[in-house]
Parts: C-alpha cells; structure tokens; sequence
C-alpha cells in the first residue's frame, strides 16, 4: 500500500526555460538529437519526417505479424521486440537475440525510418570522432527496436515513469548499457500510427532524485510514479501524430496520454540511447 509519506511530492532536477522545450523541426537534423544526448535540450521532434504511405505500412506489417506479443500489467500494450525492464542480462539478450531478426524483416521496407535516423546520427557523431552501435555484452548485441501500442485503460495509457532508472539495474550491471546511467538518455520514437483525439506525450521538468525513487519504490524500474505527486510539476503534452519522429531526455518523468475511444490504436516504434563514452553512443530497447 502507498503510504502518505511515499505521496510527497518528487524532488529532483528541474532545467529553465532554454532547456525545458520539445523543439519543432520540419525535417531531420541529426546535429539536434546530439543536443538531447548532450542534455542541452529536453526533446525535439521531427514532423512528418516519415512519409504516411511509409509509416502506414510498417504499423500493418506489426498488426499482421504473428510475433506481436502482449505486454503485462505494468504496461499494458502489444509489442514486437526486447525490452530491458527489471530482467537478467541472459535473459534480455537471449530475448534480443530472437527478435533482431524478426524486426529486421518488419524493417525490410522502402525509406525505413530506422536506416534514416541511425544513417543521419553516425555521420553527425563521426565528425565528433563517434559511433552509435547496439550496446553489447560478451559479444552479444541489444534489440535493434521495439514496436509498442500502448493500452492502458486508467488516467494514461502508459503511467508516468523514467526511462533511466533501470540503467542502474544491478540485475543488468554487467550489460554494456550500464555504462551510460548518469548521461542523459535519448528516447527515440517514430510514431507508425495515432489517429483520432488523444495519445500525447506527457512531460514533466523534473528528473527525480534517488531520495525520491527510493521513497517510491522506483530505484531501478522508473515505474511507476503515483499522479498525485506530479500535480504540482510543470509539464508539457506534446502533440503527436502519425509520421512525427521525437526524440527526448527520457529520465524526466513522462507518460502517454490515452486515445481518446478505445478502439483507436497509437503504434510507435523506439529504441533508447546514450553515450557510454565521449566516442560511443550505444542503444538499446
Ligand atoms: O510512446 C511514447 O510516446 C513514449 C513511450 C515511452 O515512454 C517508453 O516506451 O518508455
Ligand atoms: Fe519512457
């Protein structure tokens, strides 16, 4: 049961106005998810940066795929992919392992999205002298991607929470990933399909400290934080639509708004990324 004390509101890092924006671009720039990745901005988005017809056929390719699984209580949705959350290295890259190859022949597509944005950031960072490459272990590779519709039927779709904390893991304190807790982490999310009212982005300016994860219960799953201690915080809902492609600091608390009839679905497909070194930008899902 939550106690009263557990209902006080999160304290944290909050950034200013400069920083606390999702700024709005008409096409790709790769040099603007570098500013997400080097925390100098809360997020960007890329309108229509994937064509409809493009967009439209790989969210059919995840509805007719026999692979699409459903996701538990803790976040409620379909999926196709490996997520890392709250499980043991083997069993994330053994589950990694099987889906590489099914998400790459969902993605074997004309002006894949993925391609794209992964050929777009490599050049930017190779003239920093970095790379972007899956984040590995004992020569083992991470999930490309993961495909989600979210369907949670409370207040919000997917409930608030971080995506950094499980990157302190102990569980996965031998993955590669490990090594970027502390930097900033890129979540990036190329929206398939979102028709109708509803499915925002909901973002608050704060990063929780540990005192306030620990409280909660959340040290190492980010998930999730109760609505009451987030009345208070500054936040933005974000539009999103089908084609749009954003990319945030995903250890700021954030949720997804709800479609608004039951019966709309919102798809997106996403990875996760962050420097583990000043020369490698490892990724993970
Ligand atoms: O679907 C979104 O816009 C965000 C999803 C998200 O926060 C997550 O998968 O961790
Ligand atoms: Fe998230």
């Amino acid at each position: 049961m939550t106690s009263s004390l557990s209902l006080r509101p999160i304290t944290g890092w909050s950034g200013n106005k400069d920083y606390f924006t999702f700024r709005e671009y008409d096409k790709f720039d790769p040099e603007a998810v570098i500013d997400v990745l080097d925390g100098k901005v809360a997020g960007v988005m890329f309108r229509g940066m994937v064509a409809p017809e493009v967009a439209a056929n790989i969210s059919q390719r995840f509805w007719d795929s026999p692979h699409r699984k459903v996701r538990g209580v803790e976040a409620p949705g379909y999926y196709i992919g490996a997520y890392t959350w709250n499980k043991p290295t083997g069993q994330y890259l053994d589950e990694a392992e099987e889906a590489n190859p099914i998400l790459r022949d969902l993605l074997d597509v004309p002006n894949d999205p993925m391609k794209e944005f992964y050929a777009g950031l490599g050049s930017s960072l190779a003239k920093r002298g970095a790379v972007v490459r899956p984040a590995e272990h004992e020569g083992r590779s991470a999930a490309i991607a993961l495909f989600r519709s979210w369907h949670g039927r409370g207040a919000f779709a997917l409930e608030p929470h971080d995506d950094d904390s499980q990157c302190s893991d102990p569980q996965m304190a031998d993955f590669e990933r490990n090594r970027v807790f502390g930097n900033p982490i890129a979540a990036l999310n190329i929206c398939l399909e979102n028709e109708g009212g509803g499915g925002r982005l909901v973002y608050w300016n704060i990063q929780p400290d540990l005192e306030s994860k620990r409280r909660l219960g959340v040290e190492y799953t980010g998930s999730p934080y109760p609505h009451e201690c987030l009345v208070d915080v500054e936040s933005k809902w974000i539009d999103v639509h089908a084609g749009d492609v954003y990319v945030f600091n995903g250890a700021h608390v954030h949720a997804v708004e709800p479609n608004t009839t039951e019966r709309q679905t919102r798809t997106t497909l996403a990875a996760m990324m962050a420097y583990a070194d000043p020369q490698n930008v490892v990724t993970w899902s």
